[in-house]
C-alpha cells in the first residue's frame, strides 16, 4: 500500500520538480505544459501514456491544442505518493 506524503515531503518533492504545485482544497499536485503544436502535445501525452501504463499509475489529463493539463495523485491513496512524484519528474523529462 502506497503511502501518501507528508506536506514536509511533498514540498520537498516540488522543489525538485520543474513547475508542479499543490492543487487547491486537494490533495494532488498539477502542471500545466504547453507545447509548440498540437503535434508535440499529443506526442508528449503519448509518451507519458506509455510510462503512466508501465508504471500502473495514471495521470488525470486535459488537452486543448498545444496545451496539456495534468493533475497528479494517487486514488488508491487518497492523495500525493511517491507515485505521483515519480511520474512527474517522468513528464518534465519528455516534455523537456
Ligand atoms: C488496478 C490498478 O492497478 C489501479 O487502479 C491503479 C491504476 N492507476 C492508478 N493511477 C493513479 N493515479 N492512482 C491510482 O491509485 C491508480 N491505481
Amino acid at each position: 500500500m502506497v503511502e501518501r506524503l507528508s506536506a514536509d515531503e511533498r514540498r520537498a518533492a516540488l522543489a525538485k520538480l520543474k513547475g508542479w504545485a499543490d492543487v487547491p482544497g486537494r490533495d494532488a499536485i498539477a502542471r500545466t505544459f504547453i507545447f509548440k503544436d498540437f503535434n508535440e502535445a499529443f506526442g508528449f501525452m503519448t509518451r507519458a501514456a506509455l510510462v503512466a501504463e508501465k508504471s500502473d499509475h495514471h495521470p488525470e489529463w486535459r488537452n486543448v491544442y498545444k496545451t496539456v493539463e495534468v493533475v497528479l495523485s494517487t486514488h488508491d491513496a487518497g492523495g500525493v505518493t511517491a507515485r505521483d512524484i515519480a511520474l512527474a519528474e517522468a513528464m518534465d523529462r519528455i516534455a523537456g
